[in-house]
């Protein structure tokens, strides 16, 4: 059906004044593997806080699931929906360990309280880590990771409450080249795996979308230059056009090159 996971129309967002979003319309279908590219400030994030019902639009609909923003329970839709970004990053308590930040993804909720948590829990977050490359950080608090152990125990965590959406920020930002490759073939994997959730990944390198990818949207300026199958929207046309520079376009086993035209 189209747009059963994610179903916009008309999409604005606006804050003090801004145009953060306009005139989005977008339908993600169960199964889609999307990736959402384009240059800072163009809105992509905004966009990912409306897809993880974080963030009302100003104007316009949004169903999220099935059920649409405003008429719907948020708290009951949100652990249906898993997020990793650095938002949910900087709100870690200080201390918490890596075990407990994957648990809490079961409430949707950051810091152990009193909740309880059986032995399927511990056994899916130590699985979940484990997948990730990152079993042996499951005792380290959080806060003592590095930005590429981070971006792995937040996937694990994304993944915890078996969401039905799986929503990632710019999971490859700020590692380095091995930490990078090795974090893309995890997520390629992942995207091949037809049991994985829908996912919808936002990026700035076109070099850090992993094969399996299905859709492509490019945001400029708050509005969407083009949307559909990836290799339909990953042209030097498209890409250039939201970039603002002439660019290049290659693509080899799977991955996408980008670089400016000579
Ligand atoms: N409260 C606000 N008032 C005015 N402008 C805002 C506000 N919040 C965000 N913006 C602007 O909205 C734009 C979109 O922000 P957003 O974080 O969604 O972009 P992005 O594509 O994710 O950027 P980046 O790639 O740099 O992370 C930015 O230009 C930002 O400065």
């Amino acid at each position: 059906m189209a747009g059963d996971v994610l179903d916009l129309r008309g999409v604005g967002v606006r804050r003090d004044g801004a145009t953060l979003l306009h005139d989005v319309t977008w339908a993600v279908d169960e199964g889609d593997r999307w990736v959402i590219a384009g240059p800072n400030g163009a809105g992509k994030t905004t966009l990912l806080q409306v897809a993880a019902a974080l963030l009302y639009p100003t104007e316009g609909a949004v169903r999220v699931l099935g059920e649409e923003l405003g008429r719907t329970d948020v708290f009951e839709l949100r652990p249906r929906i898993g997020i990793a970004s650095a938002a949910v990053a900087e709100r870690v308590p200080a201390g918490e360990t890596v075990l407990d930040l994957v648990l809490t993804a079961s409430y949707a909720i950051l810091g152990r309280w009193r909740e309880e948590y059986d032995s399927t829990d511990l056994a899916r977050a130590a699985g979940l880590l484990e997948a990730l490359g990152c079993g042996d950080l499951i005792g380290r608090r959080f806060d003592t990771l590095s930005e590429g152990e981070r971006k792995r125990v937040q996937i694990a965590r994304a993944l915890m409450p078996d969401p039905e959406l799986l929503l990632l920020d710019e999971p490859a930002a700020g590692l380095d080249l091995g930490a990078r490759e090795d974090l893309v073939n995890r997520l390629g994997r992942l995207a091949d795996d037809p049991a994985a959730p829908t996912m919808v990944m936002v990026t700035h390198h076109v070099e850090e979308v992993p094969p399996g990818v299905t859709h492509a949207l490019l945001l400029r300026k708050g509005g969407i230059v083009a949307q559909g199958k990836v290799d339909e929207v990953f042209t030097e046309e498209h890409l250039s056009a939201c970039f603002g520079v002439p660019l290049g376009v290659d693509r080899q086993n799977g991955r996408w090159y980008a670089r400016t035209a000579r």
